[in-house]
């Protein structure tokens, strides 16, 4: 499969990585700043997985300079998303597909309609997954999940080579069968961890030995799952159990990817995650307090800088 990474940060070089060592053809398509990165110090993964050091980074600054790509990670944040929607349609007109990764779902509906539905694939990842100083990827969890699944009839065998590729290569890959409800689910459980860790600056298991505290992290699931059923999307009490007791067996030390950013001063994508679930549950009419404190509180750090 030929597969293009747009957004090779934590989680695209991490993935395309792998499916390179698998012997998968990979082209990162990136902005000067990495792309100089990658040529000066190569592209290493530090992985409870089994570190790897990829021999030949294909590097491209132009989607011109690609032909017949199969397929697009797209692992940007929110928050650039816009940025890469002029490359992201010359892609597509080259016949790829886009496998967008992104936590939230508001940027679905935007790749849909800049690119025609039948080129969006639905997908969500779990991995934690960080760059370190030299643009190399550490990955510290013993999870590297990929999820994805058709949102058009025409996505089937797409889908069906992803899974081939995936199964070849040392990752996990599933493919689903309803592929919106495992984004919601992934949405909700993610609007609760990011917000409840990046708002204290607490990891996981400090934020537990206050139950008052961790119990608005329930109360965010819970606004979540009403938030889901109004975009009919089922989710059940259930599911906020299941992801609740995700939180209280997460490592003490366990934190979200928001709140690695938070730490080090990089921008947050509480606009795109907690900002999107207040502005589709206006819509509906569906009053969030908890999320609408909890974005509140992450407002003052969002773009903050060191
Ligand atoms: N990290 C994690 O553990 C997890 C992250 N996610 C989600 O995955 C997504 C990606 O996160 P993550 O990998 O951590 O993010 P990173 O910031 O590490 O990587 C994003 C990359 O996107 C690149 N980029 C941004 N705009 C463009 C553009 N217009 N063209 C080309 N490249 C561009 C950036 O490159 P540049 O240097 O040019 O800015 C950067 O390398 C997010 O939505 C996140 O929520 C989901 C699960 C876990
Ligand atoms: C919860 C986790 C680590 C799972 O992939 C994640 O998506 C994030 O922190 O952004």
């Amino acid at each position: 499969m030929k597969i293009v990474i747009l957004g090779a940060g934590a989680l695209g070089a991490y993935f395309g990585s792998r499916w390179q060592e698998a012997g998968h053809e990979v082209v990162n398509l990136v902005r000067s700043g990495r792309a100089e990165q990658l040529t000066e110090n190569g592209l290493t993964l530090h992985s409870e997985q089994g570190d790897y050091t990829a021999e030949d980074v294909i590097i491209a600054e132009d989607p011109e300079e690609i032909e017949d790509p199969d397929l697009v990670f797209l692992a940007v944040k929110g928050y650039h998303l816009e940025g890469t929607l002029h490359w992201l349609k010359q892609l597509v007109q080259k016949g790829a597909k886009v496998y967008p990764v992104l936590n939230g779902v508001e940027h679905l509906p935007i790749l849909q309609k800049e690119l025609g539905e039948e080129a969006v694939i639905g997908g969500l990842s779990y991995i934690m997954a960080t760059l370190a100083d030299k643009g190399h990827v550490v990955h510290t969890s013993s999870f590297h999940d990929l999820v994805f699944g058709p949102l058009h009839p025409s996505q089937q065998q797409i889908c069906e080579e992803l899974s081939l590729a995936c199964n070849q290569s040392n990752l996990n890959g599933r493919l689903s069968p309803n592929i919106l409800e495992d984004i919601w689910k992934k949405y909700m459980f993610i609007t609760a961890f990011s917000g409840i860790t990046t708002a204290t600056d607490l990891p996981i298991g400090e934020v537990r030995t206050y139950p008052q505290t961790f119990l608005i992290a329930r109360r965010m699931l819970e606004e979540m799952k009403d938030l889901a059923a109004a975009h009919q999307v089922h989710l059940t009490d259930e599911h906020v159990e299941k992801a609740f007791k995700q939180l209280q067996e997460l490592g003490h030390e366990a934190t979200s990817s928001m709140h690695q950013d938070r730490r080090k001063g990089l921008p947050l994508e509480a606009e795109h995650l907690h900002g999107g679930a207040l502005r589709l549950g206006k819509e509906h009419n569906l009053h969030m307090p908890y999320i609408e404190t909890i974005r509140a509180m992450i407002k003052p750090y969002e773009a903050y800088q060191h």
